[in-house]
């Protein structure tokens, strides 16, 4: 059966990492004969350059009948204006809401070769294995009414507007509570209750799905302690879930655990698992086009693709094994590299791991 995946190379770094990423899933697809077929579409500042909108209609369609997307990323200074890029129906939030991709899956892992690029010490991240399971279609990103309004005085005013309702909160807290089945049985959920009603009521329903799950271990955190936690003792936390601005906050904080924000991968899923794979950090237009962007979170949120949407295990270990061979062999991005370390660029970085691949397949 064919499987079609779409590339959205986006702006800045995109298309660099894209490339890379494209190269080594073209090269497992071929070597294994996984079926995949590849489409490619514009999103984000390209977009709006070329067609005068960031999420074309025709980027949306050809997005609804892909079996998995992967995105590099979107936006710049150029393109920032919340009125063309960043509102809910537009870019990639329209993408993430127009799909229903509201499971975010962002799994902080520390590559033990990597232990020494951390910003932490290595006897504090040693074994470092988190999941942040982000909400990522509600919120505060989303909720109504948003806007500037005059007011009567002349001053203006910003208004964004933080909602959950049970629902969405049960959805995710259901994902959540699965994946800390599968793992260590230890689930930590991050909110601000005793300030915020919206995540007052997110505890609530936390503890409620609590019932329903025994064999896992519900601890709650407010959110300010939890940035504080993660960069104090982040192996005191296994599964976290959380909403969508703070997981959004607390990822970028954790992939600095894991050495780099160019190493963290992510999935967002819908309820059937079709899904959209992306590095989790932005467009970097401060290294965009020199060849110097960490390709490996790109290459690894392929390689979620494979397992989460297509259920090809095997080619997705494949792949995450031949990023573990490039960092053994001591090849490293400028954002990852350290003494005694060899540097290499985002090209050099991609086809290393493309040929680390052949011994996998
Ligand atoms: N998912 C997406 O498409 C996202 C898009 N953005 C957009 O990206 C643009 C830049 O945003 P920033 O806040 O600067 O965040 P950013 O994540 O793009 O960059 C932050 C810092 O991390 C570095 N960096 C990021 N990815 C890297 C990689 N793969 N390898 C090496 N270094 C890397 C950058 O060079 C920069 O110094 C903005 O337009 C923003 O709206 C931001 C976050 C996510
Ligand atoms: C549009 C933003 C919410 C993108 C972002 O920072 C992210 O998803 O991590
Ligand atoms: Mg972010």
């Amino acid at each position: 059966m064919t499987q079609r995946v779409l590339f959205l190379p986006g702006d800045g770094i995109g298309p660099d990492i894209i490339e890379q990423a494209r190269a080594v899933l073209g090269h497992a697809n071929e070597r294994l004969s996984l079926g995949l077929d590849f489409d490619e579409a514009l999103v984000g500042g390209a977009a709006i350059e070329a067609a005068g909108t960031a999420l074309p209609d025709d980027t949306m369609s050809r997005a609804r009948e892909a079996g998995g997307i992967l995105l590099g990323a979107v936006g710049g200074p150029k393109w920032d204006h919340l009125e063309m890029a960043n509102r809910p129906e537009k870019g990639l939030l329209g993408l993430r809401s127009g799909l229903g991709l509201f499971a975010n899956l962002r799994p902080a892992f520390l590559y033990p070769q990597l232990a020494e690029a951390s910003s932490l010490r290595p006897e504090v991240v040693s074994g470092l294995d988190i999941l942040i399971v982000r909400e990522l279609t509600g919120g505060i990103y989303f909720g109504q009414p948003r806007g500037v309004e005059t007011l009567e005085s002349g001053e203006r005013e910003g208004i964004n507007t933080y909602r959950y309702n049970e629902s969405e909160i049960r959805r995710i807290g259901r994902v959540a509570f699965e994946s800390a089945r599968q793992r260590n049985g230890r689930l930590c959920s991050i909110d601000k209750a005793n300030v915020l009603e919206v995540t007052a009521l997110w505890r609530e329903v936390m503890e409620d799905l609590a019932r329903e799950y025994p064999d896992v271990e519900l601890s709650h955190m407010y959110v300010d302690n939890a940035a504080m936690q993660l960069v104090r003792d982040p192996n005191q936390f296994d599964v976290i879930v959380t909403g969508n601005m703070f997981g959004d906050i607390l990822s970028d904080e954790a992939a600095m655990l894991t050495g780099s924000i160019g190493m963290l991968p992510s999935a967002a899923l819908n309820e059937s698992k079709q899904g959209m794979y992306e590095p989790c950090h932005g467009s970097a237009p401060d290294i965009a086009g020199q060849d110097k962007a960490n390709p490996l979170a790109t290459i690894l949120s392929g390689a979620m693709m494979l397992r989460y949407s297509f259920g090809m295990e095997g080619a997705a270990g494949a792949i995450e094994k031949a990023v573990q061979d490039v960092l053994e062999q001591g090849l490293r991005t400028p954002d990852i590299h350290f003494e005694g370390t060899q540097l290499v660029g985002t090209r050099a970085m991609g086809e290393a791991v493309l040929s680390a691949l052949d011994t996998h397949l």
